[in-house]
């Protein structure tokens, strides 16, 4: 049953209409056995020396029906194929989908311990394992299931002996099915566990390439490669290897009940107490019984293994998205009161208490490791802190539903990440139902509108894979570009201009100006002389609040601030 909640990905109502088509097609795959015995029986009476003719009428009208059935049948399992497979692949592309907006309402605290890699596998490949479980294992399995079922049942009132002999080792061949669950699960999870390290590391070695090259590492990351290879081989063919004699066992035993059959009905005819027309009659039944259950059993394993797939997705499915239901306010202090944060279990954040008030520029400063990303991804409620309260306009950050806040927050990174498509369209993220007049009024704001224009077909050059390639510089005016269309009244801004060159500098220092006017402003600073006129500036070490002032309290206080401060003088007059 687990199974097949599993691989439903928690959807068996959706296997109703599937099931309820094979199941007729299996009850009405009955109907030329009777023809068959109905046709041995004529034959058989025409020739046992009682000087009968043979019945020819009969037989006509045996032809006749199972003509129309072959048509009925036809049309059945037109439907039943139609059914099986419209339900399987319409079952994935949504699950898919609400995959993947599930994943977007997970703590990001939950997502950085997946792989990525793991994450890709499970919409892509583990939704293809559940898609082939139902269009082809699942009606394979019930047809195997319902005919033994069905035979034995009628059977056992022509001739118990032969009906138990023929069934009598299929129970042993089920316990030896069984008997290899657990192990399999076992194997199945280093299988796929093997998968996903594979992909990561043929994924690392790809985009790492060029990196590879410089530093002359490719050797060391083939190896990594060649052993991520290796060990997928070695955990496929395990698992071959160590399920192969279960499966092969189960189906000799399921094949002795032929010969066990034929045994007892030679006895039983020799002794006189089977006729040649009943022993006919199972022989035929046999044949049409084990040929579908011998092939279920041999597809057994790899239904098990799918349904391992479909579990995998369930139990994502059943992650806990974020928490929180009450509507975001537009704008307010962000206060942070006795907030401690760790990342899987590594405290980073040390009893933190400050206000970013409304309005203003804060900035956050510090050397590297010390925090600054941890409170600003705290602020978008990337993650929730183990203690203390983060509170947005006075209301408890863990109460607001995280969609509602980040319409009221626009972040600037320096990494930008524009999709495949044209830049009117990356510019439109920031406001679904966006004017075009209003996406080249948030372009000129932007400082972009004049290189967009220049571009061969101006807003609808595609970007990304394929399309024109832009400077980090022009990326970064687009992502503002964004940012000044979603005019939310909170925006973080993680020193956007830090890896850009002087030209560039000034234009994106420009647009961000124009971006956060009258706004909430928190924004991290490596290089000080950007945040100089911060209203105010927030000094972090290791996870603690060092300092807090303006520029000119830090530097009188002579503290770590001004240190750095120092440092960063004495180098700016520094040329290569
Ligand atoms: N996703 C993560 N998982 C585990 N540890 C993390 C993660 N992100 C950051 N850390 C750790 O948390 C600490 C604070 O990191 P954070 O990125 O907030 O510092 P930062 O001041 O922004 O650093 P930088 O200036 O170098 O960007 C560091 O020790 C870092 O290694």
């Amino acid at each position: 049953m687990n199974a097949i909640k599993n691989i439903t990905i928690g959807h068996t109502e959706r296997l109703y209409k599937p099931v309820g088509y094979t199941m007729l097609a299996n009850l009405v795959n009955i109907v030329p056995f009777c023809l068959s015995i109905e046709a041995i029986r004529i034959i058989f009476s025409a020739f046992d020396g009682s000087g009968q003719p043979l019945d020819t009428t009969h037989l006509w009208w045996i032809f006749g029906i199972m003509a129309v059935y072959m048509l009925v049948m036809a049309l059945a399992e037109r439907a039943s194929y139609r059914a099986n497979f419209r339900g399987a692949y319409e079952m994935s592309a949504s699950g898919r989908l609400s995959l993947a907006e599930h994943l977007r309402k997970l703590s990001l605290g939950f997502l950085s311990k997946r792989d990525p890699g793991d994450l890709s596998s499970m919409l892509v490949t583990d939704f293809m394992m559940a898609e082939t479980g139902i269009s082809h294992h699942l009606p394979q399995l019930m047809g195997a299931v319902v005919m033994p079922v069905l035979a034995f049942a009628s059977l056992i009132w022509i001739d118990w002996r032969m009906a138990v002999s023929m069934f009598a080792a299929l129970p042993l061949a089920l316990l030896v099915l069984w008997a290899s669950t657990k192990a399999q699960r076992k194997l199945s999870g280093r299988q796929i566990q093997a998968k996903i390290n594979a992909g990561n590391r043929l994924e690392e070695y790809l985009q790492g390439i060029r990196v590879m090259k410089a530093y002359n590492l490719l050797g060391d990351r083939f190896v990594r490669l060649r052993n991520a290879f290796g060990e997928l081989r070695r955990a496929c063919i395990r698992q071959e290897a160590l399920l192969g004699p279960f499966v092969l066992l189960s189906i000799t035993l399921v094949r002795a009940g032929l010969t066990m059959m034929v045994l007892c009905g030679t006895y039983l005819l020799l002794g006189g107490e089977l006729s040649i027309l009943v022993f006919v009659l199972f022989l035929v039944v046999g044949s049409r019984v084990f040929d579908p259950l011998t092939s279920a059993l041999t597809n057994f394993t790899e239904f098990r293994y799918f349904s391992i797939a479909g579990g995998r997705i369930l139990s994502l499915m059943n992650e806990p998205e974020m928490k929180g239901e009450r509507q975001s306010p537009v704008a307010g202090d962000i206060r942070f009161e006795h907030v401690s944060f760790a990342y899987q279990g590594k405290e980073v954040l040390h009893d933190i208490t400050v206000t970013l008030p409304k309005n203003s520029l804060t900035a956050l400063v510090g050397p590297s490791g010390s925090g600054k990303s941890t409170v600003m991804k705290l602020c978008a409620r990337f993650y929730d802190p183990q203690q203390g309260r983060i509170s947005f306009g006075g209301v408890p950050m863990d109460e607001i539903a995280p969609e509602s806040l980040m319409s009221h927050i626009s972040m600037v990174f320096q990494d930008v990440y524009l999709f495949q498509d044209t830049i009117r369209n990356n510019i439109r993220f920031g406001k679904a139902d966006a004017t075009d007049e209003e996406i080249i009024a948030a372009a000129r704001k932007a400082c972009c509108h004049d290189f967009i224009m220049r571009l061969p077909q101006g807003y609808d050059t595609m970007v990304g894979e394929g399309g024109c390639t832009l400077s980090g510089g022009e990326k970064q005016r687009i992502s503002i570009a964004r940012a000044m269309l979603k005019d939310a009244q909170v925006i973080l801004l993680d020193e956007a201009t830090a890896s850009l060159d002087p030209e560039n500098e000034v234009e994106v220092q420009r647009a961000i100006n124009s971006l956060i006017k009258g706004r909430t402003v928190i924004a991290i600073a490596h290089r000080l002389k950007t945040i100089k006129n911060a209203d105010r500036i927030i000094v972090l070490d290791n996870g603690r609040i060092r300092e807090e002032g303006t520029h000119d309290e830090l530097v009188r206080k002579e503290g770590l601030y001004a240190h750095l401060w120092e440092i960063q003088e004495s180098i700016s007059g520094w040329k290569l």
